[in-house]
Order: C-alpha cells, then sequence, then structure tokens
C-alpha cells in the first residue's frame, strides 16, 4: 500500500480510514427531477463518445422519452455542434435552462454560455469539475426521462470528480478497435466499482466500413479483441457500429436528429430497461 494521501478520491484501496465516496454526491437543482442518469465514458478523444451520446438521445427521444444531454467533456464541446445548436443558456428564476433541440431534447454544455462558441477553455482541472458539477447543480432538467452525461475522456481528475458529483445509475463504455481496449475497459471497470456504478454495457464504434458496392465489412482498424476482454469482466457488448461517411456528414452539419444508427438499437434498449426495472 502506498503513502496514504487522505485523498480517497484518487485511491483505490479500502483502508480503515476510506471515506464512502457517495459522500461527494451533489443533489441536483431542486426542481429538477431527471429519472435515470447515464454516463457515457471512454479512454481517449476522438473514438466518437460524443456521437453515441448525442445518438442515445436521439433514439430515446424517438421513442417517446424527455431526453437531455449533460455535456461534461468542458474542454472539447461537441455535442451543441452536432445538434446544430447555436443559442445561449438562458437564466430563468435563478437557474440555468438547457437549450433545445429541434425535437426537444435538453442540452446543457459550456459551449452554451460561451461569448464565442469557438472560445477554447483553458481553465484548470478543478474550474472544469466546478462547471461540470454546477451542470448538474444549478441546471433546470425538467421532466427529463434519461440524462446523458457525456463525461470528459480518459480516467483522470476531472472525470473522477464528475463520477464522485453526479448520481450516475448506469455507465457506457465507448471504444473503437484501435484503442487499447483491455486497459481502458479495466480502467472503467475499476472506476465504476469505486463509485458503485453498474457497467450496462460497451459499443465499440469505428469497428468496420462497410462497401457501398457488395455490403462487405472491412475491419479497417484491424480485427477487435473487446470480445476477449468483456468476458474477463462479464460485460456485455451492446453494439458494434460502422465508420460512416454519412453519420460523419450529419454530425458536422448539426443534423444528428435526422441521422440513423440502427446498430445502437439494443444500447437504447439496455438503457430502457432502466425505467422498467
Ligand atoms: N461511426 C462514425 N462514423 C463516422 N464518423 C464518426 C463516427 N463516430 C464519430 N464520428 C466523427 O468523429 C469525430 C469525433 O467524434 P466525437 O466527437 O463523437 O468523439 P469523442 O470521443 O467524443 O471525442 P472528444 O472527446 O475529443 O470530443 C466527429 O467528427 C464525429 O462526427
Amino acid at each position: 500500500m502506498s503513502e496514504c494521501t487522505h485523498d480517497c478520491g484518487n485511491c483505490g484501496e479500502s483502508c480503515g480510514e476510506r471515506k464512502d465516496p457517495q459522500s461527494f454526491l451533489q443533489a441536483p437543482n431542486a426542481k429538477s427531477s431527471i429519472r435515470k442518469v447515464i454516463g457515457v465514458v471512454s479512454g481517449k478523444g476522438g473514438v466518437g463518445k460524443s456521437f453515441i451520446t448525442s445518438m442515445m438521445a436521439v433514439l430515446l427521444n424517438r421513442r417517446g422519452y424527455h431526453t437531455g444531454v449533460l455535456d461534461a467533456d468542458i474542454t472539447g464541446p461537441s455535442i451543441p455542434k452536432a445538434f446544430g445548436i447555436h443559442s445561449r443558456a438562458m437564466m430563468k428564476d435563478g437557474c440555468m435552462l438547457p437549450c433545445k433541440t429541434e425535437k426537444g431534447i435538453d442540452v446543457m454544455s459550456v459551449n452554451l454560455i460561451l461569448e464565442n462558441e469557438t472560445d477554447p477553455v483553458v481553465w484548470r482541472g478543478p474550474m472544469i469539475a466546478n462547471m461540470v458539477t454546477q451542470f448538474w447543480t444549478d441546471v433546470l432538467w425538467q421532466d427529463v426521462d434519461f440524462l446523458f452525461v457525456d463525461m470528459p475522456p480518459g480516467t483522470g481528475d476531472v472525470p473522477l470528480t464528475v463520477f464522485q458529483s453526479i448520481p450516475l445509475d448506469g455507465i457506457l463504455v465507448v471504444t473503437s478497435p484501435q484503442e487499447l481496449v483491455a486497459m481502458i475497459v479495466s480502467k472503467a471497470v475499476t472506476m465504476a466499482g469505486m463509485m458503485h456504478v453498474p457497467i450496462l454495457g460497451v459499443v465499440e464504434n469505428m469497428s468496420y466500413v462497410q462497401c457501398p458496392d457488395c455490403g462487405k465489412k472491412i475491419p479497417i482498424f484491424g480485427e477487435s479483441h473487446l470480445d476477449e476482454v468483456v468476458q474477463k469482466y462479464a460485460l456485455n457488448v451492446l453494439a458494434r457500429g460502422p465508420l460512416d461517411p454519412q453519420i460523419a456528414a450529419q454530425i458536422d452539419a448539426g443534423c444528428a436528429e435526422s441521422a440513423e444508427a440502427p446498430w445502437l438499437a439494443a444500447a437504447a434498449d439496455t438503457v430502457e430497461q432502466l425505467l422498467k426495472a
């Protein structure tokens, strides 16, 4: 056991001095009503975590649920752009109001409060974590069935603080075949275990490219090793999706709500089950 720093948040040891990590959890805004909160995590940036978060909100919105996205990826906020939102978040009675997409998905992101959405966020970790916590405590999430939290990538200080502050009902892990999948999944499992949050399953994005002529699936990043890894941790692979130029173009154009990702249906079923359990 290494020397105790008394920072239980950054330590996995279960010693006598350990404080329950749950004690860092923050209450949401008193006027908010949120039924289930799902964190979407990845090992590194660029694997499509924000895309999967957006599509989960879209799919469950299409099933008749009121969904929301809390963009906790403060230094790389891509959710408003994916939904084509360029308005600013407003205040009402001391609460921040999320912006609404065309189909009624609630979104809160640092890009909705910056003067210019192209301004870089150059804050240090504690400030970033504080902002995410405020998106939970100060934003009015009204009658939201499923709130998806686009977590900051990795397993550093900021994602850890988010894990500790927001009471998650489940976690979706997003990977891609070119990642060091074994390491990423094992880190996510450790973090989720520390916070007593169940992992709902793993979504592998960019698994293959489908030939537009013959339909053959080509694993451009090589064969995936996800099956062996999930078996080790008794997790489910909920989806494997293609690298799809049409999706890239739709997200780029702010049309996430028109995008089709039928391969995410099982992941949406799993999330939906949380309300039925
Ligand atoms: N399956 C896919 N097919 C085509 N393009 C995709 C796919 N998944 C993601 N992309 C595109 O790849 C880029 C990176 O995706 P995204 O922003 O979702 O990744 P991320 O993991 O959230 O990264 P970061 O944490 O850096 O924001 C985006 O332009 C997105 O539209």
